[in-house]
């Protein structure tokens, strides 16, 4: 029967291709793996990108960068050797309109607590417990149930989906064809610089709708005419697909790392503090991933260019991106007051309400919340703490604190769903109201039992343990084995909602954890973070201190990471003291 209805799909499937979907395949390792096998060998999805073990030509989840930008067929993704979340939403969007992702899992009521070999590692490093169960894989099986448009098979049965899929229509088969909105992008991008005037663009748009191909086809049409091309990101790897889009259409350039020079032309990235140490001569700046470029380093590259396109991702399919568009719009209408901003909401290699693509959105929580904007009164607002098993009860509140961090943070990354959600030494502290989240933090516990040990080689530098930032920084830099055997919590990240900065959230809610930590006896608080001064002045204001200031900038922040502390205890108080003696001693 099973095996019939399994039939009964794939050939439904062979015989006219549909939309793309996810495939689950849950029971033992051997035998999921020779099933995914015949369904790559029956629908003929020879272009396949296999990442875990059961192929000779696979990959590891870790090396997903590499294969950005590329299209398969069939993805299979076997998560009997790990489940890594960036990779698993990244590499869905190497699937092709009508493809395949294949998802192959232990047996459900097994996969909570399965051992994958990235598992066996972190309870090897102290970091997981033995017993350790996965909150995210739990929330994962929750979608997977709830979504009617995936496909479920193990040996109990087969559950091809309950939801009609479109045909896929041939007008979308083609992946360098270009949507309305992409061209449009493309023509501003030259209309800007064929312009007598200063002129910027803002052009936002989620994963897979071509942003940076209308990059790479603007420059490479630039590069045709001769122009000056300047590129800059917070990351070098974020502009790959502009560079390959580029070189793709515009085959004459030489090549040479990060630069494509034409006959008289060229486009070269270079970083931000590069940008404006130097400032190159250009016809354009292309700033790609904007948002992750801290508002006054994106200022000086507006004073310094007159022509300027700001590009950012945006996850979810509308409306998030706020904190970008609060702290750097006022800005770009009083400078730039006819600037254009295209949002790209047509994905180009498959269809609005692709069901796999919904599927990795709504499971990640890159859509958008129901987050309401709320003018809040103060006795409204109450103070709640999470770990990973009571956020996979409160999807809503969950939705909402990560939708917030990613905002704020830009380097959020799916992985930190799954570190919220799963790490034993990690709480997430929410300020809500009405069920709004108004703030959030993000807390580690540091510090045990294992680091006593190890303090004095710690301290030399020849060991390391993963998820102790503070006291093993502190140690090394001060040379200081005590302060690596005190307990700590460090807040990894707080936010409060754009609209509602300022108004004493981030305090309240640092208070309400200090109360908290005070109560467990705790030794010390502390941050870590981009030193800017507007940072300090709110850390300094909830009474933490500044004992370490890094030398080395970084290239997108154009900070230095600056760690404060707060001492709790006694002892804490006397280790404070004696390390800022030594810092001055320093400086
Ligand atoms: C480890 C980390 O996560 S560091 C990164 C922190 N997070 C972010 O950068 C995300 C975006 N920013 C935010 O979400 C918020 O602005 C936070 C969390 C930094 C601060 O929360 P808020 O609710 O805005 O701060 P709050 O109103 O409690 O400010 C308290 C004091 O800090 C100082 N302060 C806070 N923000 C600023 C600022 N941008 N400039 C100068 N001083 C500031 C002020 O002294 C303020 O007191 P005042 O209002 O009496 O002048």
């Amino acid at each position: 029967m099973t095996q019939n209805k399994l039939d009964q799909w794939l050939n439904q499937r062979a015989q006219e291709p549909v939309q793309r979907q996810l495939l689950v395949i849950s029971g033992e390792p051997d035998w999921a793996i020779s099933q995914a096998q015949t369904v790559l060998y029956r629908l003929k999805l020879t272009c396949h990108l296999w990442v875990g073990e059961g192929a000779a030509d696979n990959i590891q989840a870790n090396q997903y960068r590499q294969y950005l930008g590329r299209e398969y067929q069939a993805l299979i993704y076997n998560a009997f050797d790990g489940l890594r979340a960036s990779a698993l939403a990244a590499l869905s969007g190497a699937v092709l309109q009508s493809g395949l992702m294949i998802l192959l899992c232990p047996d459900l009521q097994e996969w909570p607590t399965y051992q994958d070999p990235q598992k066996a590692q972190r309870i090897s490093y102290g970091y997981l417990s033995q017993a350790s169960h996965s909150h995210f894989v739990a929330w994962l099986i929750q979608r997977i149930n709830n979504d009617p448009a995936v496909a479920f098979y193990s040996k109990e049965g087969f559950n091809g989906t309950n939801v009609p899929l479109l045909p896929f229509s041939e007008a979308l088969q083609h992946s360098l064809s270009k949507t309305a909105t992409q061209q449009k992008a493309v023509d501003s991008i030259l209309n800007i610089v064929s312009a007598e005037k200063p002129d910027a663009l803002v052009i936002t748009a989620d994963r897979g709708r071509g942003k940076s191909s209308a990059l790479g086809i603007a420059s490479a049409q630039l590069l045709e005419q001769g122009k000056e091309v300047l590129l800059c990101a917070p990351v070098v790897s974020a502009v790959e697909q502009v560079f390959a889009m580029a070189k793709t259409l515009y085959p004459r350039a030489e090549e040479s790392r990060l630069t494509l020079t034409g006959a008289h032309s060229s486009m070269s990235f270079q970083p931000v503090d590069r940008i404006l140490a130097e400032q190159p001569v250009a016809d354009i700046l292309l700033v790609d991933e904007a948002a992750a470029i801290p508002a006054p380093l994106l200022k000086a590259l507006c004073e310094r260019y007159s022509k300027v396109v700001l590009s950012t991702t945006i996850h979810g399919y509308e409306g998030s991106g706020r904190g970008f568009e609060i702290r750097f719009k006022p800005y770009l209408r009083e400078k730039h007051p006819n600037h254009d901003t295209l949002h790209l909401l047509q994905p180009i290699r498959w269809q609005q309400g692709d069901p796999l693509e919904a599927f990795w959105f709504s499971c990640l929580l890159m859509t958008k919340s129901r987050y309401q904007q709320v003018a809040v009164p103060n006795e409204s607002i109450s103070y709640q703490w999470f770990r990973g098993k009571e956020l996979v009860h409160s999807p809503e509140l969950l939705h909402q604190a990560f939708e917030l961090l990613v905002n704020a943070h830009y380097q959020t990354t799916p992985d930190d769903l799954v570190r919220i959600l799963d790490a034993p030494d990690q709480r997430l502290y929410l300020l809500t109201s009405d069920g709004n989240v108004l703030a959030a933090a993000q807390i580690n516990w540091e510090g045990n039992k294992a680091l006593d040990e190890i303090a004095t080689e710690v301290v030399k530098g020849k060991r390391r343990v993963k998820g102790h930032l503070l006291p093993q920084r502190l140690g090394f830099i001060f040379k200081d084995a005590a302060s690596t055997k005190q307990r700590y919590w460090r807040i990894v990240r707080i936010a409060v909602q754009p609209e509602l900065q300022h108004q004493g959230l981030g305090g309240k809610l640092l208070r309400q954890i200090e109360a908290d930590a005070r109560d467990l006896k705790l030794d010390f608080l502390g941050s870590s973070f981009a030193a800017s001064e507007d940072m300090l002045k709110f850390w300094q204001k909830a009474g933490y201190q500044l004992v370490h200031l890094g030398d080395k900038k970084d290239a997108s922040s154009g900070e230095v990471s600056a760690l404060v502390l707060n001492p709790l205890s006694k002892k804490a108080k006397q280790i404070q003291t004696r390390l800022i003696s030594f810092s001055d001693q320093l400086s």
